[in-house]
């Protein structure tokens, strides 16, 4: 497999002002660097504060680095080229039913991009929205549904149907699944995979979930106060962890509230 994405000194510093004092400057991402490869699913993990979202939106375009370049099969890409960086990496948010809008149809929200992204006619656009929404296994009457009339798993699946509607080659997911009940989020994880092997597409989703993490990513990013601590293969991670946070992190989630449970005890 050759290198999709490649992430060279990335860093992100947030600056805002505090009253009349000097504007404080936060560093949410220290310069980190890594490279996914085509078809690769990585998982960001991190306590609450670490940097997970920030590197989700850095390469996702949602936001502009303070440093570092981004380059996705060797070709830069511009922070501020909106449209370029669209195409080819698109972002699900956790809140499905927030990110969608609440006045516009599905089909009206899924037609969006394609109006603007390509140069087809209105009835390739609908045809090509049809066949989103079957990808994702909803059914064409819904394209004339509100996201109010979805439930919290459709609405999660049209917001799957708008992030693959441009066949990008990656898909960045900030704590997409946290809301979703376990036989929903068990749905939409697998339907990802299936995604993945039918679009060849690259996954990297930031999640504080040890089991989600261990069931989809081939290899695992850890952040620790906005520096990157560890990067290696889910396996190599769980069986032989150099860091006491990744073994933490990586404990199953039953452990871990049990561990906060006794901590809320004492
Ligand atoms: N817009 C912003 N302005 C100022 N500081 C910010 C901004 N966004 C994030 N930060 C700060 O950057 C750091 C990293 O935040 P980030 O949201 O990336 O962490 P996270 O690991 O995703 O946390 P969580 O798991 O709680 O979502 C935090 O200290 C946060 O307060």
């Amino acid at each position: 497999m050759t290198d999709l994405l490649e992430v060279r000194n990335l860093s992100k510093y947030y600056s805002f002002k505090n009253g009349w004092l000097r504007p404080t400057r936060v560093c949410a991402l220290e310069p980190i660097n890594f490279s996914v490869k085509r078809g690769e699913t990585i998982a960001i993990m991190g306590e609450t504060g670490s940097g997970k979202s920030t590197l989700a939106k850095l390469i996702a375009g949602a936001e502009v680095p303070t440093s570092g370049e981004i380059y996705l099969n060797g070709e830069l890409l511009d922070p501020n080229n909106y449209q370029q960086r669209c195409r080819e990496i698109r972002m699900i948010f956790q809140d499905s039913f927030g990110s969608l809008n609440p006045q516009l149809t599905i089909g009206k929200q899924l037609l969006e991009p394609l109006r603007f992204n390509t140069a087809w006619t209105p009835a390739e656009r609908q045809e090509h929205v049809y066949v989103t929404l079957q990808k994702v296994g909803l059914l064409p009457d819904h394209f004339d549904f509100y996201p109010h009339m979805l439930s919290s798993g459709q609405q999660q699946r049209v917001c799957i149907a708008r992030a693959i509607i441009l066949e990008p080659q990656i898909i960045v997911a900030d704590e997409a699944f946290a809301s979703l009940d376990p036989s929903i989020r068990a749905q939409i994880i697998n339907l990802i995979l299936d995604l993945q092997e039918d679009m060849g597409i690259s996954f990297i989703f930031a999640s504080h979930s040890p089991e989600i993490v261990r069931h989809l990513a081939d290899k695992i990013l850890i952040m620790h106060r906005g520096k990157m601590i560890e990067f290696d293969s889910t396996q190599a991670l769980l069986t032989n962890p150099k860091e006491q946070l990744t073994k933490i992190l990586l404990q199953s989630e039953q452990l871990n509230k049990a561990l906060k449970h006794t901590t809320t005890q004492e």
